[in-house]
């Protein structure tokens, strides 16, 4: 095990940890480009405010050159992909800032699977997907499968573990698979964080909000991709499981999630974040 496996193996240091990024978060209000799909701009920019973070929602490959290295980090979302965005985020990819690749439904088509291996060339630091976009990654399969749902999982996260190593150790990215257990490894150490709630599947693009939230944690701590991966999907899951407290269905929970992660105290962090490195 590499360093830092003695500490991480302490619950209260990953409490502490997540306490401590989301703090540098609102203190530093990290600028994140986000390349992201139509669907998920609305609650990837609100989940990135609310948490402290700046989104910008810039597309076009003619600012890239001027706008993105002036970023903190970069977000690239392929769920509503066309040729037109692509050039965008091969772009955005290459600017030299971290970067995070959210690769929704990516074996939807040879031309989805296509673009997400060649941005998986460009170095994420992260890669997160639900269990189902993680297998196909892994073994750059297009569905077949008659329970293939698109952008939804028709897997559990537990089903993907395997895959998000083999998938960590080629591409050289941090892989965190979303679900009930959200599990983060570089392949060779695995996190896995607990929090959350399974309403959260019910509102669209929750994920992709998440992985918007792991951008902004990585440019907070660029070096180590894992802990910024593993603290940034506990605080959005506790967001959703207080949220849940008050709400009466997925659209109450939309409002409650974003409010409560610009709620979030030291106290609700240190006392009821769920990350343990696992044997
Ligand atoms: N069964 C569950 N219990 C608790 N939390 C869950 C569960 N399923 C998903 N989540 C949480 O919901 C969020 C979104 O994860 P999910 O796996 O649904 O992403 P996704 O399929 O990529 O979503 P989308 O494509 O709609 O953005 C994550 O924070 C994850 O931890
Ligand atoms: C529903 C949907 N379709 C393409 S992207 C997206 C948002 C969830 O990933
Ligand atoms: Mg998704």
């Amino acid at each position: 095990m590499d360093d830092g496996a003695k500490e991480q193996r302490d619950p209260a240091w990953w409490g502490r940890r997540a306490w401590s990024l989301l703090s540098a978060v609102r203190a530093r209000a990290p600028l994140v480009q986000c390349i992201t799909n139509l669907v998920s701009m609305d609650i990837a920019a609100n989940a990135l405010l609310a948490a402290g973070a700046s989104p910008a929602m810039v597309h076009s490959l003619r600012e890239v050159p001027d706008f993105t290295p002036r970023c903190d980090a970069v977000y690239v979302n392929v769920g509503t992909l066309s040729e037109d965005w692509l050039p965008s985020m091969r772009a955005a990819a290459s600017a030299g800032r971290p970067w995070v690749l959210d690769p929704v439904a990516a074996a939807a088509s040879g031309f989805r699977m296509e673009a997400c291996v060649e941005l998986l060339a460009l170095r994420p630091a992260v890669v997160r997907g639900n269990a189902s976009e993680i297998l196909a990654l892994a073994d750059r399969s297009v569905a077949a499968a008659s329970n293939f749902k698109g952008a939804d999982s028709s897997h559990e996260s537990m089903d993907a573990l395997e895959a998000a190593k083999a998938l960590a150790l080629s591409s050289g990215a941090v892989v965190a698979v979303s679900g009930a257990v959200d599990f983060i490894t570089n392949g060779e150490k695995v996190v896995g964080a607990s929090n959350g709630v399974p309403m959260m599947q019910k509102i669209t693009a929750t994920g992709c909000a998440v992985t918007a939230l792991i951008a902004a944690f990585v440019a907070i701590e660029p070096s180590d991709a894992l802990v910024a991966a593993a603290c940034a999907l506990a605080i959005f899951g506790l967001a959703g499981e207080i949220g849940m407290e008050s709400s009466k269905g997925p659209a109450s929970l939309r409002m409650h999630l974003i409010d409560t992660l610009y709620f979030l105290d030291e106290e609700m962090v240190t006392s009821r974040v769920r990350i343990a490195l696992r044997p």
